[in-house]
């Protein structure tokens, strides 16, 4: 880390990433929080309001409107900036506009000699990593994404709610893309050590993978659902961004869904998707190679090739 202060630059104000420094303030996650967007005035206001927080919070902590020479003593920069979908858009349809945007931030974060870690929201979140990746020229360890954390949470509360298990103790991932071409590995789905197809086939017919793996397609439109309802998806997002952080920050070697540049791993080289890696001060420290069967390999190699065509089609 860049020094004992722990020093978070947050690009893009707006719902996601406010959410992320609301959570961020009261989990305590950071010393030192530095708002950045385009529209200064949004920045300089949510800063005040922020810090009128302060006198209920648990630690403190100091906020403000900055710019980009703010990241070069940053342990992060987390970015969040960018247009999101309308209802019945596609997180890919938003590729182009948000790569323009990213044209204008990675360029100043790099030049302010930032040396610490990304962390990106914007979607398509797997490309626009990759694209952080690109254009700052860093360790690939050192830029990752939010990935399929948040799909992951998603997945774990349904399971919860459908076997009756705290979230926490359901073992379950979603991998790939954190879009359409998502898919749950159940070969690798656990209730504590006990394989869920095993709770399934043991219970009687009070469980059934039928059911179990409907709620995989519930976790892939969730994000449409709550669009159409409200616009825009923000709260969870920001809890999954703040978890992400704390295990960089506090060095953790948490197990996390976030996307990562596979190199080798699942067969795959260059590609940024999201698969359970160990996070820590580092940022992706590694990526777990999980046992997957023949046809969940199929859907992550279908699901990385959709990556892969539409990375290839962008100019940067
Ligand atoms: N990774 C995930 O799981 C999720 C990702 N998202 C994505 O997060 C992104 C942000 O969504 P919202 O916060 O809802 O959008 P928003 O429209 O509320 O906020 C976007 C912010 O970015 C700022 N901005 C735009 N261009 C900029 C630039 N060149 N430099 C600095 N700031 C700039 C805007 O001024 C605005 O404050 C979207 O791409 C959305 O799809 C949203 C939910 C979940
Ligand atoms: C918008 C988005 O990517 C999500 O809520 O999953």
């Amino acid at each position: 880390m860049c020094s004992n202060k722990r020093k978070i630059v947050l690009v893009g104000t707006g719902m996601v990433g406010m959410s992320f420094a609301y959570s961020a303030l009261n989990r305590g996650l950071c010393d030192i929080l530095v708002l950045v967007d385009l529209d200064k005035k949004r920045a300089l206001g949510e800063a005040m309001d922020l810090n009128h927080g302060l006198a209920f919070a648990g630690s403190s902590m100091k906020i403000y409107a900055g710019d980009y020479s703010d990241c070069a003593d940053a342990d992060m920069v987390v970015i969040s900036a960018g247009v999101s979908q309308k209802p019945g858009e596609s997180r890919l349809e938003l590729l182009q506009r948000n790569t323009e945007v990213f044209g204008s931030i990675i360029g100043p974060v790099v030049r302010s000699g930032f040396g610490g870690v990304f962390l990106v929201a914007t979607n398509p979140v797997d490309i626009m990593t990759r694209v952080t990746y690109e254009l700052s020229g860093f360790n690939p360890n050192r830029v990752f994404g939010t990935g399929t954390t948040l799909d992951t949470a998603r997945l774990r509360y349904l399971l919860g709610e459908y076997f009756c298990v705290d979230p926490r103790n359901m073992h379950a991932y979603v991998m790939g893309e954190h879009g359409d071409s998502e898919f749950v590995p159940w070969s690798q789905a656990m209730i504590a050590t006990k394989p869920v197809t095993d709770v399934c086939g043991d219970s009687g017919g009070r469980y059934r993978m039928e059911e179990v793996e409907r709620l995989s397609t519930q976790v892939r439109d969730a994000a449409q659902r709550i669009i159409e309802a409200k616009r825009a998806t923000y709260y969870g997002i920001g809890m999954a961004m703040v978890r992400i952080a704390r295990a960089v920050l506090s060095d953790e070697n948490s197990v996390l869904t976030v996307s990562a540049r596979l190199w080798g791993e699942y067969g795959r080289k260059g590609v940024y998707a999201g698969a359970p890696c160990i996070v820590n001060r580092n940022g992706v420290d590694r990526v777990l190679e999980l046992g997957l069967s023949e046809q969940e390999q199929e859907k992550f190699d279908a699901s990385c090739d959709i990556l892969e065509e539409n990375y290839g089609g962008l100019e940067l």
